[in-house]
């Protein structure tokens, strides 16, 4: 039976002693639901995991179990109700009471305990709307068994971080085999119920992508919000997209993600898209690139994309057109490329001296914060002007649709001369990130192209790790932030561009040298190069 405060039955249900069907109960996110379990255990005993389990997730005022005695007249009477959020001392979730019998339990102040309950979580809420209004999150990775899986989860928590979350959790769950719908299993999924609760947390984000049926199942078993990592690198474009092509780029790729996700989501969706408002302007997972907020209305999501798709094709053959025409002269271009976070435009502004605070371009502790190329003018001793490039970030497992629709960006790489490969040398996953990066360079088919490594950030790095880096990447070692190193990597970028100079104009000259030798062997006369006369009208 389920009662309501003023003692109204509003249900009652009828079943074996394995599961009650609990009809849906209002959950309410800052209060108890209002409603006391009453039921009976036919075969006595206390209450069991899965009553205790219904009471939380449903955030009930109080599960009662009463025991049947073998004459049909009630027994012992077990009772339950909640612990307030953040309780210290407190192992469980819930405070059980000892057996009472049915006439003690005329005395017992159920209401009473429920108000005082009540009182201690509106406090919790009140002081947590003190704090600033991020969103509190719980972190899970999972790991299969990955060498990285650590790093995988730091990295989780600064895409979180820099989304604008509040990181209150994080976990790496040792998973071999996945469950089908919840991956990490209904257990697992209860416990992080329970710590988000605690911590106050609505939240929840996972290191892997989700499949829309999974994010359904996992947020319908924790009532939390559900967010997977892809969702969260798509978030951080929207939220650092400046220019129109980007914006268009980050937007197609959201509405690309969004598509199979939107059916049968409507009451998901609404409610994300409700709970708008922390300062960077809405929740994670709903912002839209610029001011705009994304547009969810599955019926023109079809519309909006063909739309996109043809205004970036547009942009895509006017910068075409603006490539051809820029004369491909003698200024050698450095395309910086590197993992996000690595140091790029910090490098950029040290190289091209860009002091001059509007010359400055953008280098802040956040991941993916540069999304448009940029090139400013250099000076290399012995090559003379030279073009830096600074561009998107890279990251492991780059999510399908955003590399689609950072494509034509990502390309544009492939016309410098040299590629600088920046890398942080202080992240102790260097190498995986680094292999990260040529994996994606090598999907973009520009994995032959000359590139320079430089090993960042060596003022924070650890010497011996930034010794073995140097054995297996080879590069220099630098800080952008520093300086040092910097005059040594410039000079071998500048050995490097040589280099190339000098092989292309040894090419150039042989072939040269070629033509000329096919010109004398075409004019000596007992050559058999020489074809029958009037077919060389010129000769
Ligand atoms: N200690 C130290 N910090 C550095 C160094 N170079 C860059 N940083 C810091 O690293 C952070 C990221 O620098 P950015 O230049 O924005 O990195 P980026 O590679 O352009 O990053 P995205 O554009 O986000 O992909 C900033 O907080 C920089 O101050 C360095 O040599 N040493
Ligand atoms: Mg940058």
């Amino acid at each position: 039976m389920l009662i309501d405060r003023r003692g109204r039955v509003l249900s009652v249900s009828v079943a074996d002693a394995k599961a009650a069907e609990l009809p849906a109960v209002r959950r309410g996110e800052e209060r108890l639901s209002g409603f006391h379990l009453l039921h009976t255990h036919p075969k006595g005993g206390g209450l069991s995991k899965n009553d205790l389990s219904t009471l939380f997730l449903n955030r009930l005022d109080a599960v009662a179990a009463v025991e049947v005695r073998p004459d049909g007249l009630p027994g012992n009477v077990h009772l339950a109700h909640l612990t307030p959020p953040g309780t210290v001392g407190e192992e469980e979730d819930w405070r059980i009471y000892p057996p009472k019998s049915p006439s003690d339990m005329e005395d017992f102040d159920l209401a009473g305990q429920v108000r005082a309950l009540e009182e201690e979580i509106a406090r919790a809420s009140r002081v947590r709307e003190a704090a600033p209004d991020k969103e509190r999150a719980l972190l899970v990775q999972i790991d299969q068994g990955e060498v990285d899986a650590e790093e995988r989860l730091a990295e989780l928590s600064e895409l979180a971080r820099t989304a604008g979350a509040d990181v209150v959790y994080k976990e790496l769950v040792s998973r071999r085999h996945l469950k089908a719908g919840t991956l990490v299993g209904a257990g697992k999924l209860e416990e992080l119920t329970s710590r988000a609760y605690h911590l106050d947390a609505q939240t929840l984000v996972f290191g892997q992508e989700l499949g829309a049926a999974q994010a359904r199942e996992i947020e319908a078993a924790t009532g939390l919000k559900i967010i997977d990592r892809t969702q969260l690198i798509l978030d951080i474009f929207a939220l650092h997209a400046q220019g129109v092509e980007s914006r268009l780029q980050v937007e197609l790729a959201q509405l690309r993600y969004m598509k199979p996700r939107l059916l049968g989501a409507g009451a998901r969706l609404s409610r994300i898209g409700a709970s708008g408002g922390s300062a960077a302007g809405g929740a994670i997972g709903t912002r839209g690139p610029g001011e705009t907020k994304l547009e969810l209305d599955r019926r023109r999501i079809n519309d909006r994309i063909s739309f996109l798709e043809a205004q970036l094709e547009n942009v895509a053959v006017r910068r075409e057109e603006r490539r051809k025409n820029r004369s491909r002269n003698d200024v050698p271009v450095v395309s910086i490329v590197g993992y996000t976070n690595a140091g790029k435009s910090t490098l950029l502004n040290a190289f091209t001296h860009a002091a001059e605070e509007p010359r400055r371009v953008l280098a802040e502790n956040k991941l993916f914060a540069t999304l448009r190329p940029t090139s400013r003018q250099g000076y290399l001793e012995g090559i003379g002007p030279v073009v830096f490039t600074d561009t998107v970030g890279f990251i492991r497992d780059l999510p399908a649709d955003l590399s689609r629709a950072f494509r034509a960006t990502l390309e544009e790489i492939g016309d410098a001369d040299l590629l600088l490969h920046v890398v942080d040398a202080s992240a102790p996953d260097a190498d995986a990130r680094y292999g990260a990066v040529r994996r994606i360079l090598s999907d973009l088919d520009l994995d032959d192209m000359p590139e320079v490594v430089a090993l960042n950030k060596a003022d924070h790095a650890d010497p011996e790790a930034l010794d073995r880096e140097r054995m297996r990447m080879g590069g220099v070692a630098i800080s952008a932030v520093s300086g040092q190193g910097l005059p040594w990597l410039r000079s071998v970028l500048a050995d490097t561009l040589q280099r190339q100079a000098e092989a292309q104009a040894e090419q150039v000259a042989l072939a040269r040298q070629e033509r000329v030798r096919i010109k004398a062997e075409l004019e000596r006369p007992s050559s058999n190069l020489r074809l029958g006369a009037g077919q060389y009208p010129h000769d």
